[in-house]
């Protein structure tokens, strides 16, 4: 049996009435400076219309700066940008209503009731969807008369991302959509995330969560120092560079294995009894591996060949350093 679908196909989330250029988002060198200190340093990429796109960077890498001169709140220095055609800053009144955007800070009153507060949002829209609705959806009908202070960060989370989707957008913003929500709540916003983009919805998100970005995105942009450091799909990020990993009893003699192995492979022990070959993985390089493990009376279990990480491939662009 199939499940209904999280926001109902006839929620109109899409306004097919609006005619879209391709591009949701066109971002092409921006740049931003605050004093001396450089936010967004010539970033450029694109976001396809219906689409999701995450935006990832260590802190201050600039994510939060460039979603805010997307969303028409922050003027760029120079550069282009394009959001559903149009320019956010000089036609930020034609593009507000066209957008959702849920801020890190929550961005509701901390006096008013929940239910008040979603209400008050969707006044201000022409065809909002059912508050009471949405508070249901995301399972807040207990807390609608709980006072915005009053709520667990969770249900903040929530309040926040149903204000972002009351008023249909076309284009939703979203700053760290599931930090500190509990599993259960993630995977339900995940859920809301994709049943909106079915809909036709496009989402611009950023996040730490790198299992979140390779889960939800169409395209992944990571961002270091204001600058684009890679992007691409999920697998075009993660799909260089094969790899052979097996568990086997701590301090294998590796020399003995690399010397086994053609040239242009490395094996290293990651993690006690845990081994990592990279390289041109084929069928022979198992056959090595066992053979190996035969030789020195060791049995490698957990054999497995995969890509590297999205974790992996982002520490390795951005490092491991700290950032203040
Ligand atoms: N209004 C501002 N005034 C001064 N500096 C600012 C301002 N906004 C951002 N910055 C600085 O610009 C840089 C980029 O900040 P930004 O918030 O865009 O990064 P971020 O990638 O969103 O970081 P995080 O992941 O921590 O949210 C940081 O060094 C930050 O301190």
């Amino acid at each position: 049996m199939t499940s209904p679908p999280i926001v109902p196909s006839t929620s109109g989330l899409t306004r097919p009435d609006r005619p879209g250029p391709d591009d949701a988002i066109v971002v092409d060198g921006l740049h931003r400076r605050f004093g001396d200190v450089t936010a967004v340093d010539g970033l450029s990429f694109r976001m396809a219309t219906g689409s999701i796109l995450s935006l990832l960077g260590p802190n201050g890498a600039g994510k939060t700066t460039t979603v805010e001169i997307c969303e028409g709140f922050t003027r760029a220095d120079a550069g282009q940008v394009r959001v559903l055609g149009l320019d956010p800053w000089r036609q930020s009144a034609a593009l507000r209503p066209r957008i959702g955007v849920m801020l890190q800070a929550g961005g509701a009153h901390a006096s008013a009731r929940a239910g008040e507060m979603l209400d008050l949002v969707a006044n201000c829209s022409a065809n909002p969807l059912d508050p009471a609705a949405l508070l249901d959806l995301l399972g807040l009908t207990p807390s609608a008369r709980t006072p915005v202070r009053r709520l667990s960060g969770g249900q903040v989370q929530r309040l926040s991302l149903a204000m972002a989707l009351v008023g249909r957008p076309e284009l939703l913003f979203l700053d760290e959509p599931t930090a500190g929500l509990d599993p259960q709540a993630r995977h339900l916003v995940w859920d809301l995330l994709r049943a909106a983009r079915a809909d036709g919805v496009s989402i611009l998100l950023t996040t730490h969560l790198l299992d979140e970005a390779e889960l939800l995105s169409d395209r992944i942009v990571i961002v270091d120092n204001g600058r684009c450091v890679a992007a691409g799909t999920p697998a075009e990020l993660t799909g260089g560079g094969a790899q052979l990993r097996f568990t086997a009893s701590p301090g294998l003699e590796l020399d003995v294995l690399r010397s086994a192995l053609p040239l242009g492979f490395t094996v290293a022990e990651t993690a006690p009894g845990r081994y990592l070959l990279e390289g041109d993985i084929a069928p022979s390089t198992m056959a090595t591996v066992t053979s190996f493990c035969a030789r020195v009376g060791v049995m490698p279990s957990a054999m497995q060949v995969g890509s590297r990480s999205l974790d992996e491939v982002y520490l390795e662009l951005t490092g491991k350093e700290l950032r203040s």
